[in-house]
């Protein structure tokens, strides 16, 4: 009889926990998807996770993890290949993109998508900064910054800046790792900081680095040879380890857009003021994309015939990165060092 009576307990508390659970993870939904009237049946497919919280634990689950990845590839599993999907991340309902013509598609159409960075980092950067500026003036600081950034006579000088900063940096690492082993990632960072101090203040010495660093850290808590690219050339080599590194290894895995006005994306609904979260890792990180994606291949580069769209670590359209050859110096002149003098 007793035993009776505790099973029927557990039962009880089973089947409360199955309705309890059911209940909370689609009120999410509920609340965002109610408010759309007719336009929520065309949405794409996609789950909105927990009250407040969103998909916010299982995306950082996986992306504190060894494979990031997981995150895209469940919701693939459980949804299918559509390259857009609905989602509640970084506090709003949102759409991922995650294929070469969906991430392309958003990326290149300014009319219906705006930059969709949060309240934090709009009010942190300032209304004169490119993210709040109008698009006349954004379009007129874009061509100046060109000129400057990447001429010719700029592009020289940083290289011997970054030359300077990258060896400086190599030695402190082998110096520091003779005692414990130093941390990639956030070493890395710090010098793609100090390869930017270099450029802007001239300057990487300890003091200014320490006080920048502190700024930058906080800033980024509140928003959350000879050049002839042909086969066979060093230069050709050097530039598909650049972007063989640039695929695997992107520090910025995906972009922000906002809706500007109700969308259509491969027949699915994108709601005006909805988040679009353009996950280029996703599209770098897709066998269908790039052949056994998680190995790092710069041959898979030697003729290569990307689709449009497959290929976007600096972004696309009007906003593209202005850094481009920049960065590409930076990559290139840390893994000469790197590669040539370290194990
Ligand atoms: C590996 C290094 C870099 C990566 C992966 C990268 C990536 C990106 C991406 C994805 C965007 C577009 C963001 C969006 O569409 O919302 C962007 C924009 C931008 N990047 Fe970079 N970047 C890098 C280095 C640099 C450097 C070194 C500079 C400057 C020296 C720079 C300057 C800019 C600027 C000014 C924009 C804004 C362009 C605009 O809004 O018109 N980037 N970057």
């Amino acid at each position: 009889m007793e035993l009776d009576l505790l099973w029927l307990i557990l039962a009880i508390a089973a089947g409360s926990y199955i309705i309890v659970y059911a209940f909370v993870r689609r009120v999410n939904e509920w609340y965002h998807v109610s408010k759309l009237g007719e336009k929520r049946h065309f949405l794409p497919p996609g789950d909105m996770g927990w009250p407040f919280l969103g998909n916010m634990p299982s995306f950082l689950r996986a992306y504190r993890s060894n494979n990031p990845e997981t995150f895209i590839d469940s919701i693939v599993e459980r949804y299918g290949r559509t390259g857009v999907y609905k989602t509640h991340l970084f506090g709003n309902p949102s759409i991922i993109v995650s294929s070469p013509q969906t991430c392309r598609r958003v990326l290149m159409d300014d009319e219906k998508f705006g930059l969709g960075y949060g309240k934090s980092m709009t009010r942190l950067a300032g209304k004169n900064t490119f993210v709040n500026i109008a698009k006349s003036e954004h379009r007129r600081l874009r061509k100046m910054m060109t000129s400057l950034m990447i001429s010719h006579e700029a592009l020289v000088m940083y290289i011997g800046n970054t030359e300077d900063v990258a060896i400086a940096s190599l030695e402190e690492w082998a110096a520091a790792s003779k005692d414990e082993p130093i941390e990639f990632f956030c070493e890395t960072s710090k010098l793609s900081l100090k390869f930017i101090m270099r450029i802007l203040f001239g300057s990487t010495s300890d003091s200014i680095f320490s006080s920048v660093e502190k700024h930058y850290i906080d800033v980024h808590d509140g928003v959350h040879s000879t050049a002839i690219n042909l086969p066979g050339f060093a230069f050709h080599k050097a530039l598909k380890v650049i972007d063989e590194t640039l695929r695997l290894m992107n520090l910025p895995f995906l972009d922000f857009r906002e809706a500007k006005t109700d969308a259509n994306i491969k027949g699915y609904t994108i709601p005006k003021g909805w988040k679009v979260l353009i996950w280029n890792r996703a599209v770098h990180m897709d066998p269908e994309n790039f052949s056994a994606p998680k190995e790092f291949d710069p041959s898979r580069w030697d003729n290569n015939a990307a689709e449009p769209g497959s290929f976007i670590p600096f972004g696309g359209g009007s906003r593209r990165c202005l850094g481009i050859d920049v960065a590409k110096i930076e990559v290139s002149i840390f893994l000469h060092y790197f590669l040539l003098n370290y194990k």
